[in-house]
């Protein structure tokens, strides 16, 4: 089974809408077209529409950073997945670490974001991983199964095929501390025997498992060659031009 690569940037709290024009239109002159990757930019919710103009004609695709699960209302500095759909939004990264360390996602609210995620033909990135303290208590893969089971409690098979995760080890987040790629191996084979064990192998084997964690150029071949790392969610490499497209380029030819 060979899955697709998929290299998706997050830009975090980064780019005003101005910035993020530029640095699109560098990758786009590069990789714009490019046809054996998926590629993903997840600007801040201010920058959505102006990098969707940048992108227009082109195959890389837009994502989001949150969402709020309701359809709308009295939520105040909250964003909807309709909303975000009329921006030709396409992805959603949920439950980031970063959310849930400084915004108190739960698990079961990430949940809810996810189904409503699916529910407006959104791509939900699911972000899993563990804390150092959590490493180190030898409790990362009991973490792991509780993201995942928790983060897709509800889900249908057939809504499998629309959903990515992203393995991110909160240790290795903006740290330069990369997962050794037998550590992230590890993981993401454990991830797809769950999912294996909640869907059955045909589906299991279609998700795609992204690494994100200090993730370069420099190590990103050795991460992509792993058997079940599919791609990679990029913070700080995906907010220069040349580093997020020399990521890409590993991608294609890890492909
Ligand atoms: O959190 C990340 C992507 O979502 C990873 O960030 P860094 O690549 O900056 O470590």
């Amino acid at each position: 089974m060979i899955r697709r690569k998929l290299i998706a940037g997050n830009w975090k709290m980064n780019k005003t809408a101005a910035d993020g024009v530029a640095l699109t239109k560098d990758i786009v002159a590069e990789i714009g077209r490019i046809g054996s990757v998926d590629v993903v930019l997840c600007p801040p919710f201010t920058a959505l529409e102006s990098v969707a103009k940048a992108l227009e004609g082109q195959s890389i695709k837009l994502g989001a950073q949150n969402m709020n699960p309701e359809k709308g209302g009295a939520f105040t500095g909250e964003v909807s997945a309709e909303m975000l759909r009329g921006l030709f939004v396409s992805h959603v990264i949920l439950g980031h670490s970063e959310r849930r360390t400084f915004f108190g996602d739960t698990d079961a609210f990430v949940n809810k974001k996810v189904i409503a995620a699916l529910a407006n033909q959104l791509k939900p990135i699911l972000c899993v991983g563990e804390t150092l303290a959590e490493r180190e208590a030898g409790s990362t893969l009991a973490v792991v199964q509780r993201h995942v089971e928790q983060g897709l409690a509800g889900v249908t098979a057939e809504q499998m095929a629309a959903v990515i995760i992203a393995y991110e080890p909160v240790w290795a987040i903006g740290t330069g501390k990369v997962a050794t790629t037998a550590q992230a191996q590890e993981v993401h084979a454990f991830i797809r025997d769950l999912l294996t064990k909640l869907y059955g192998a045909p589906v299991a084997q279609k998700v795609r498992i992204l690494y994100g964690g200090s993730m370069k150029p420099s190590n990103a071949p050795e991460l992509l060659a792993e058997k079940d790392i599919d791609g990679g969610l990029i913070g700080g490499a995906a907010l220069e031009a040349r580093s997020f497209i020399d990521l890409v380029k590993a991608a294609e030819a890890a492909h």
